[in-house]
């Protein structure tokens, strides 16, 4: 018997990010091949590419919105889909290097997304900074020891100080007490799995131009079919000013039937629809679904139309 090949992930590095603690609650990746990236679309195209068998992304924040290097890239690659969806809750750790004091503090290294998180408590506390960004939260750490370096501090995921040894100016940073980033394992798409009940869709829907109401049309879809949105979110298409694409989450699975009438009517109307896949939702919550939209309901009015046609 041969042995099987270890499974390779790829995640937003160097060890220490948020993105390695998302990894971390995927009992399937234990003990596999992990492999830390720069950015985003280094950890997509290693899945493309066949490099890695899957890559763990942030995709939202609970006070910055859509993680847009992540949109963007989801939306140029095509071809990959959510394997699943977690949960990481984030604060931070102002650090710098053991010898220097908060009063020397004047430039601050750190990912876009953590600083726009702790935007408030810096400008309060360190009016004067300049913010340096740096490609991920562990990394900004890590530039403090980098040679000529100009960083004075850097803002970084509390597990930090397991890495290196760091002064710590302030902890539990954030704006918002209890501020979460949700994260998504993507992969090659494969067959749809069974409904569990509290699932997610994830679809990327191009507008149609210079259509009158063309943004209610396709919000009708969904909303006619009883199906309720948990992401709506818009970004450019990026050919000409005024053309958007919509990243949506809807609450249901592509097997059940209302999601599926869904999808095909928002098919009929937009140039270009990509599914991402139907996946556990990370909270369990499970949708209220409308008796007049269950797979009963449905496949009720199929029984009757296919009646009428026959002439019953
Ligand atoms: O994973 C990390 O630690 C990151 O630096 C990335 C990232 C992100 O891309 O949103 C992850 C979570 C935090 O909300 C801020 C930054």
């Amino acid at each position: 018997m041969t042995a099987e090949k270890p499974r390779k992930y790829s995640y937003l590095g160097p060890a220490g990010t948020f993105t390695e603690a998302a990894l971390r609650q995927v009992p399937e990746a234990a003990g596999q091949v992990w492999q830390p990236v720069v950015n985003v679309s280094q950890a997509l195209r290693n899945v493309t590419t066949g490099v890695s068998d899957a890559a763990m992304i942030a995709i939202e924040n609970s006070i910055d919105g859509g993680v847009s290097a992540t949109q963007d890239a989801l939306a140029s690659f095509g071809n990959l889909q959510i394997y699943g969806e977690y949960l990481v809750q984030v604060d931070f750790v102002l650090v710098s290097r053991p010898e220097v004091q908060l009063r020397e503090v004047t430039t601050i290294a750190a990912h876009p997304v953590a600083y726009a998180q702790c935007r408030s408590w810096l400008e309060q506390h360190l009016p004067e900074h300049q913010h340096i960004p740096a490609s991920s939260n562990a990394q900004a750490a890590a530039d403090l020891f980098a040679e000529g370096t100009v960083i004075d501090a850097a803002l970084a995921p509390p597990t930090i100080t397991e890495h290196f040894e760091l002064a710590v100016h302030g902890s539990e940073l954030v704006d918002n007490p209890g501020a979460q980033t949700r994260f998504v394992l993507v992969g090659k798409p494969r067959p749809a799995g069974q409904p569990t009940g509290h699932d997610k869709t994830s679809l990327i829907i191009d507008l149609p131009e210079e259509k009158a109401g063309a943004l209610l049309t396709l919000l009708e879809q969904f909303a006619a079919r009883g199906v309720n949105l948990t992401q709506i979110a818009s970004r450019p298409i990026g050919h000409h000013m005024g053309s958007y694409r919509f990243f949506i989450d809807a609450e249901g699975h592509i097997r059940d039937a209302r999601l599926r009438h869904a999808v095909m009517g928002v098919k009929q109307y937009s140039p270009r629809v990509t599914f991402l896949g139907s996946y556990p939702r990370a909270d369990r919550v499970q949708p209220k679904v409308d008796p007049n939209h269950t797979d009963a309901a449905f496949a009720d009015a199929e029984a009757w139309v296919a009646g009428l046609i026959a002439g019953n």
